[in-house]
């Protein structure tokens, strides 16, 4: 066994969740959920669809309660919105105000901050999603690749410990995604903010992850975590043609595949 207590790649979790549970009248949504989510690294949760990562999500957030458990947010249990947390949603187009040019939105949450270093936060973080000379445009003016970038930018715009992600590219096309993708590995590698991100798309959790919570169908649970050991900088051709990604990929298809055979069984 290695002793890690010595390392100094000692893992430092930001996130804690113990025995969350989560269930709507009769419907277990999420079953007894404990992860932990390291701090400076990306973790993604991945399951199939209404295996109840966004109800996890919301918990996570504070949009809302959990039936059991705990959710501890740097050593605080978390109950209502965590200061230092900021969210992006899958549809920017409701996330976004189509009457406020991009400065304005990107703004928008930063009322009580001193006019000149608002000014200053929206350009940096216009500047980091490189849209620094576009400021001036309103949402309906843009791509849905740039409009996503915004709501990235005005999640930065806060300077968060944590940047939480429902689903953040399923609403943009391959290339954007792929796009997008990097966009957030050179965010986070610049910022070293944590990152949560859930998707059920296999190919994006193991690209974007340094570490993985594989859900299982519902109700649903952790069936692993995996570290994603791959190197960075990550690009889609060298990366995904790594045979380590290949393996990687492979076990997490492997995970969801065996659940879901076992769910049908069950039900049957
Ligand atoms: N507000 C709610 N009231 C009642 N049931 C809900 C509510 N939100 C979610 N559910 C139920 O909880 C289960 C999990 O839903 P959830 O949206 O969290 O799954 P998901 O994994 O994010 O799905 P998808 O990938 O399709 O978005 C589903 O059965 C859903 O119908």
């Amino acid at each position: 066994m290695t002793d890690t207590s010595q390392s100094p790649q000692k893992i430092v979790p930001e996130l804690q969740l113990d025995g969350v549970s989560k269930r709507y009248g009769d419907n277990l949504a999420v079953r007894s959920i404990s992860a932990m989510i390291p701090a400076h690294k990306i973790s993604v949760i991945v399951g199939p669809s209404g295996c109840g990562k966004s109800t996890l999500l919301r918990i996570i957030s504070g949009l809302d309660d959990p039936t059991d458990g705990t959710v501890t947010f740097e050593g605080t249990t978390v109950s209502g919105v965590p200061e230092g947390l900021a969210m992006v949603f899958q549809d920017y187009s409701r996330s976004l105000y189509p009457w406020m040019r991009v400065d304005k939105n990107v703004a928008f949450p930063l009322s009580k901050v001193p006019k000149k270093e608002r000014a200053e936060r929206v350009q940096e973080a216009l500047d980091a999603v490189g849209l620094g000379d576009r400021s001036h445009l309103y949402p309906w003016q843009m791509s849905g690749g740039m409009q996503q970038r915004v709501a990235i930018a005005r999640a930065l715009a806060s300077r968060p410990k944590l940047l939480v992600m429902d689903e953040p590219y399923a609403s943009v096309d391959a290339q954007t995604r792929a796009d997008l993708e990097d966009l957030l590995l050179r965010i986070q590698r610049k910022l070293g903010i944590t990152v949560l991100v859930v998707t059920h798309d296999i190919d994006e959790s193991v690209y974007l992850a340094d570490h993985i919570i594989v859900l299982s169908t519902p109700p649903s649970i952790v069936a692993e975590t995996i570290e994603v050991d791959l190197p960075h900088p990550r690009d889609h051709v060298t990366t995904k043609t790594d045979p380590r990604y290949v393996e990687i990929r492979g076990h997490v298809t492997q995970l969801l595949r065996h659940r879901e055979l076992q769910a049908v069984e069950d039900a049957s």
